[in-house]
């Protein structure tokens, strides 16, 4: 039975290939973002009390509309003026609503780390990531082999950026550890099936082993969370719908970071 997860990487093969056409590596290589020097997520998560990585994401699979009336770049200003260590911006277009120019135009007004939020299947995708100005690339335990891990994030290391493995489950876990990631991802929601547990961060925190910094993702929408995940030795926090759903998410951002700090 196909889920949804498996028809976006279907439909992300045939979107590479297209891309791969219309703008050569050669391009990708030359353009002014590509030699620039990154900044790391994850040694400002391990030096935060905090670890806020805010997201931008128009719209889900799982939730439709979320918000489709913001500017990324205001988006952008307003999480680091709030004080996250980094923002994550989707650059999936169709299920997600975002792209590669999304990403353009947070770098144009920040300096705090980018995560391309994507679901990466190829290299191509990550001199796209590096050409416009991401910091950090996530890859999906759940959607590669081991040695598409070990390629990828290979690669990823030798264009200096940071890797964040996202796992769901303890054989995912198991099958991608690597020195070549930086952060290990427990992504609370089940990509297959959008169920949503807090407990997923909780019962995989004891198997990661330390090397990695330990992120939580999704369904974060309460600072006292946090502060109980901190317990399990989670340095990073990746929030999305909780800010973008409403008016102002950098404001949003800001009083969920200041009530983290009392
Ligand atoms: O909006 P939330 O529930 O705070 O979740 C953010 C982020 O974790 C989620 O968007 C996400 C986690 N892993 C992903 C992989 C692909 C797309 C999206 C995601």
């Amino acid at each position: 039975m196909s889920n949804i997860l498996d028809k976006i990487i279907a439909d992300k093969r045939k979107e590479t290939e297209l891309k791969k056409n219309i703008v050569p590596v050669s391009q990708l290589e030359s353009s002014a973002l590509f030699g620039r020097n990154t900044v790391s997520l994850a040694y400002n998560l391990k030096n935060s009390d905090t670890g806020i990585i805010a997201e931008h994401k128009r719209r889900s699979p799982s939730r439709s509309v979320i918000n489709q009336s913001l500017s990324v770049a205001d988006v952008a200003s307003g999480y680091e003026k709030a004080g996250a260590c980094g923002m994550s911006v989707l650059t999936d277009g169709k299920y997600f609503g975002g792209s590669l120019e999304d990403l353009l135009q947070a770098r144009a007004v920040a300096k705090f780390p980018l995560l391309r939020k994507e679901f990466i299947i190829d290299e191509y995708q990550l001199l796209e990531a590096k050409a416009h100005g991401a910091d950090v690339i996530l890859l999906i335990a759940a959607v590669l082999s081991r040695d598409e891990i070990k390629n990828l994030s290979q690669l990823a290391k030798s264009l200096s950026l940071d890797v964040l493995l996202e796992v769901h489950n303890e054989e995912e876990l198991h099958k991608s550890l690597m020195p070549t990631l930086d952060m290990l991802g427990v992504n609370n929601r089940n990509l297959k099936t959008f169920e949503v547990s807090i407990d997923t961060s909780k019962q995989l925190s004891g198997i990661i082993p330390d090397d990695f910094v330990k992120v939580s993702e999704s369904g974060i929408s309460d600072p006292e969370t946090i502060k109980d995940l901190q317990h399990y030795g989670y340095k990073g926090f990746l929030v999305g719908e909780n800010f973008m759903k409403t008016e102002n998410p950098g404001q949003s951002a800001e009083i969920f970071i200041g009530k983290l700090k009392n």
